[in-house]
């Protein structure tokens, strides 16, 4: 892979538009994890370093190309400012008036963030057209691109891969940072080699595990994304996370890994709610037995015993997906024993995912812990996979 680094960009009092994630967990509009923001800082000093107009571009949630002020990236221009120890100015569209008029008003080593990208359609049309007309919009700001955000590097957007298709660009200091250590778990990981998956955005990662199979030797899923495996199993899983319309690829795989010899361990036992609140009652009850009224909202104590056995001789780890909603403490038992797992095995881990690593934070888990924190979940995954990712193919043009 050979990128440009911001080494190889003469910056100096022009425009640099920055791509970056700066999708951190809201709850209103307080930032309950900031782990995105700081790992976005070091590339935008680098910069306004080095005299930059910088234009700092993300986006935030699922917004699905409407505006919609409860994922507004305003929040995170103050704490963006807090962190740069300077202001930082915050337009309230992408590419219209107020962004032209903040961009135009940058001096040399000011720092610029533009509304949330996905408020505009084109940002992640699947349309090449729409997305290469809003594309254009978005580099007529800048001079030059800079693309950093790395957990975003899996998604074909505007912002992702067609704006360095325009503009002379470089990868910032973060992507080099995490693909640096990603490399190194498909160069010959040291087995036993195990991947965790949990988390939410099941259809998204479940595209992954094919090509998991044929690299791991042990797949542990937890999280939202073991209810579709135990439905598929033929078990009854109540109002747990379904994806009801992958059922029979996720027979596909429960069979593959059978023929691989790769062990896939699911959940044996969870704790099931009787609602999605912080308070709801809820009980450990076997994994083949939840009740039709109640949701699994986190993995139950056997598993979290069996799963640390199943990490406890690993070599190499990578983990992405909390094992249950760990944002209610009731339910952030099962993250936590795996985190915990993961310190204790000294094998070389990785954990990816803005929750994820929210939850390590959170938990209160020393970061050092692990080998590497990286900010992307579903990036880190499909670059594990072995497949050419849009954000990255784009930069090494
Ligand atoms: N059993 C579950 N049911 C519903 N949501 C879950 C469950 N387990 C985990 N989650 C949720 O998954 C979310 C994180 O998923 P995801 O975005 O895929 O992870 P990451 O950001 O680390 O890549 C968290 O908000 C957590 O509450
Ligand atoms: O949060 C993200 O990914 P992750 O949950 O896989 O870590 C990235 O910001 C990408 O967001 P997206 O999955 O809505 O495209």
């Amino acid at each position: 892979m050979s990128m440009r680094t911001l080494d190889d960009l003469d910056v100096k009092g022009r425009r640099v538009l920055v791509r970056a994630d700066l999708n951190v967990p809201l709850d209103g509009e307080t930032i309950t994890d900031d782990g995105r923001i700081r790992a976005s800082v070091p590339t935008i000093k680098a910069l306004t370093g080095r005299g930059a107009k910088v234009v700092v571009c993300a986006h935030l949630g699922r917004p699905k190309g409407q505006v919609n002020p409860k994922y507004s990236l305003r929040p995170v221009a103050v704490r963006l400012g807090e962190l740069l120890g300077q202001d930082v100015a915050f337009a309230a569209d992408v590419v219209g008036d107020s962004a032209r008029a903040t961009v135009e008003a940058l001096q040399d080593g000011q720092v610029a963030l533009l509304e949330n990208l996905r408020f505009e359609p084109g940002e992640d049309s699947k349309d090449d057209a729409a997305r290469g007309a809003f594309a254009e919009k978005l580099a007529g700001l800048a001079e030059l691109y800079v693309g950093d955000g790395f957990g975003a590097v899996h998604r074909k957007h505007a912002s992702v891969y067609d704006v360095p298709r325009i503009l002379p660009h470089a990868a910032g200091g973060l992507i080099v940072a995490e693909v640096e250590v990603l490399k190194k778990l498909t160069e010959q990981p040291e087995r036993p080699y195990v991947v965790v998956l949990g988390g939410a955005k099941v259809s998204d990662k479940l595209g992954v595990i094919a090509n998991l199979l044929t690299k791991v030797d042990r797949l542990l899923i937890g999280g939202g994304m073991a209810y579709t495996f135990l439905k598929a199993q033929g078990h009854e899983v109540g109002r747990s996370l379904l994806q009801e319309d992958q059922l029979d690829q996720v027979r596909g795989f429960l069979s593959e890994a059978a023929e691989r010899g790769v062990e896939l361990v699911l959940p044996v036992d969870v704790l099931a709610a009787t609602e999605y609140a912080p308070d709801a009652a809820h009980e450990a009850v076997e994994a083949t037995a939840i009740p039709a009224d109640r949701e699994g909202l986190d993995i139950g104590p056997k598993t979290r015993e069996l799963f640390a056995a199943k990490l406890a001789d690993a070599k190499t780890v990578f983990w992405n997906g909390p094992m249950g909603v760990f944002e209610f403490d009731a339910f952030s038992g099962g993250t936590k024993a795996v985190a915990e797992a993961l310190i204790s095995s000294g094998a070389f881990t990785v954990v990816g995912g803005g929750d994820s690593a929210a939850a390590v934070r959170k938990l209160g888990l020393p970061e050092d812990g692990f080998s590497h924190i990286s900010t992307g979940g579903g990036a880190s995954l499909e670059y594990l996979e072995g497949k050419t990712l849009p954000g990255l193919a784009a930069l090494e043009e």
